[in-house]
């Protein structure tokens, strides 16, 4: 899992690491430059004009050494604009300076907003990085409308000018809004809120050599689960083992409407790997499971107080499962039981928060949508409240919420976050929260604890989904379900 650190502690990481790796700082930048670069280009053909305005502190100078590297790979129409409105200049930049004035780029200066060009194709906003550290005047708020208004793509580096990414009160945000931030080293945190779209539609995060070692000693509760971190949790299947192994688990979900919901659940539990599969429905239903996922074996939902649970691994219950008084009783019998339980969709509708146990077991885990969520925990004004919620609840209830996302949160009683970093736009189709829930489920029967299968469960979902992304404009869950194993092994192979 990577930390994730505020812009306080990256500027500790970036001293820290000139100072005991022995790495100039200005070399520091050549690297942030390079890395920068490598992935502008992917997005940018070198045909297209691209205009760096850049400001005097080293946000600005990786705008010179960025500006001196696209000039050296080809990139013919460049122009870089240099803010004057700046107090001093910094060391790095001084140095991208004299480097930049060897090469043909042409450099201006711009004292007033009509020393810059009206529009802008591409804009490389090199403003203000993590030392922005006051009130905008009126020369950067008039520039950064400028740009926000008249460029056709706008990519800042490492941090949209004039967002303090550690403060989330954006009422009045008056810096650049981007297109695209490449950022160095770690994801922002707060660019995992949805509230940041206004300052970043997307973001990209590029390895500029920083001590990892420093920075993962730094005490975060932001975790980022990345594909290395989800295969150190991937158990190995190993020889002489059989369907007994991998667990059983009961799947309760379905009312009449809803029978799909049930088997997209039960067929993601399947398709993620667990050994046997139980669908608690009705008895009506018996045939069509048979033929439409002849593995799963059945139990009929009205003689659920007769099941042995002792026999079961884990239990998922909620998806399409309907909100009658029947599905209440259901709920309530389960959440009282011992056995590891995931609570998904209509689970969740039938709770009020006092139906919570006060001393759960270990294993209780649910995964609310926005809409559950503040159903069950209060209306929230903005992502960062509701995920300040979710994580203290997590901690009084001795749950583990995964509040879904596009990047989902994790939160865990011990008051972690886990942030995932797989799934995409492509996947916002019914059904696919009843898959997460089976893939949930099936993990905690392949024998993970509760928080390891609930990150696990969260990015190989949508892992899937990024790898179908690829090739379809929309992922069905029956189309991400079907590619579960092929992700499961993907996962298990990272170097
Ligand atoms: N650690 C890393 O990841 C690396 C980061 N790099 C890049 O460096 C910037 C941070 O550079 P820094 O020089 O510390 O700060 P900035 O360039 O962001 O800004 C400093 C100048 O901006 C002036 N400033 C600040 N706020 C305002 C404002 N509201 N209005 C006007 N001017 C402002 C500030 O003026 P002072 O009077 O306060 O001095 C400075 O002149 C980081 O974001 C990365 O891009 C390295 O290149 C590689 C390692
Ligand atoms: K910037």
């Amino acid at each position: 899992m990577l930390n994730l650190i505020t812009n306080q502690q990256m500027r500790m990481a970036d001293a820290y690491t000139c100072e005991n790796l022995k790495i100039p700082s200005v070399d520091l930048m050549e690297k942030a430059a390079i890395a920068f670069v490598k992935a502008f280009i992917s997005y940018c053909n070198p045909e297209r004009e691209v205009y760096i305005i850049v400001g005097k502190g080293n946000n600005g100078g990786d705008g010179l050494a960025i500006a001196r590297l696209l000039h050296q790979t080809g990139f013919k129409n460049i122009k870089v604009y240099i803010l004057e409105k700046f107090n001093s200049e910094s060391n790095d930049f001084v140095i991208n300076y004299e480097r930049l004035k060897q090469t043909e780029v042409p450099i201006l200066h711009c004292t007033a907003l009509n020393d810059l060009p009206p529009t802008f194709d591409v804009a490389i906003d090199a403003i203000l990085g993590s030392g922005f550290n006051r009130e905008l005047d009126l020369f950067f708020t008039s520039i950064f409308k400028h740009i926000n208004t008249n460029s056709n793509f706008i990519v800042s580096v490492d941090v949209p000018s004039g967002c303090n990414v550690d403060s989330f009160n954006y009422n009045s945000y008056n810096g650049i809004r981007a297109q695209l931030t490449i950022s160095f080293q770690r994801p922002k945190f707060f660019f995992t809120l949805p509230e940041s779209q206004m300052v970043t539609e997307d973001f990209e995060v590029v390895d500029i050599g920083l001590s990892q070692e420093y920075i993962q000693s730094i005490t975060s509760e932001y975790l980022w689960v990345d594909k290395e971190a989800a295969k150190s949790l991937l158990p190995r299947r190993k020889k002489f083992t059989h369907k007994g192994t991998y667990g059983h688990v009961l799947v309760c979900a379905g009312s009449p409407h809803m029978r799909g919901a049930s088997l997209l659940c039960a067929k993601a539990v399947l398709k993620t790997g667990a050994g046997l599969i139980t669908l608690l429905t009705n008895s009506d239903f018996f045939p069509f499971v048979n033929v439409l996922a002849p593995e799963l074996m059945t139990k009929n939902i009205n003689q659920f107080k007769d099941i042995n649970l002792e026999k079961f691994s884990s239990i998922a219950i909620g998806p399409g499962l309907g909100t009658d008084e029947k599905a209440k009783e259901l709920v309530h019998y389960f959440l009282r039981q011992n056995t590891p339980l995931v609570l998904d969709a209509d689970a969740l509708n039938v709770l009020q928060l006092e139906d919570f146990p006060k001393n759960p077991h270990e294993s209780l885990i649910i995964t609310p949508h926005v809409n559950e969520f503040d159903r069950l925990f209060g209306q929230h004004e903005s992502w960062y409240e509701r995920l300040q919620t979710a994580k203290k609840s997590a901690e009084k209830l001795k749950i583990i919420i995964v509040l879904k996302n596009q990047y989902t949160y994790i939160c865990t009683p011990n008051g972690k976050v886990f942030i995932n970093s797989t799934g995409n736009p492509a996947m916002a189709q019914g059904g696919m929260g009843d898959a997460l829930t089976g893939c949930i489920a099936a993990l905690l029967a392949r024998g993970l604890n509760p928080q390891e299968a609930a990150i696990l469960g969260c990015f190989i979902h949508g892992y899937t989904g990024d790898k179908l992304a690829q090739h379809y404009e929309v992922v069905s869950p029956s189309l991400l379900i079907d590619n579960l194993p092929k992700s499961l092994l993907d996962i298990s192979k990272v170097e």
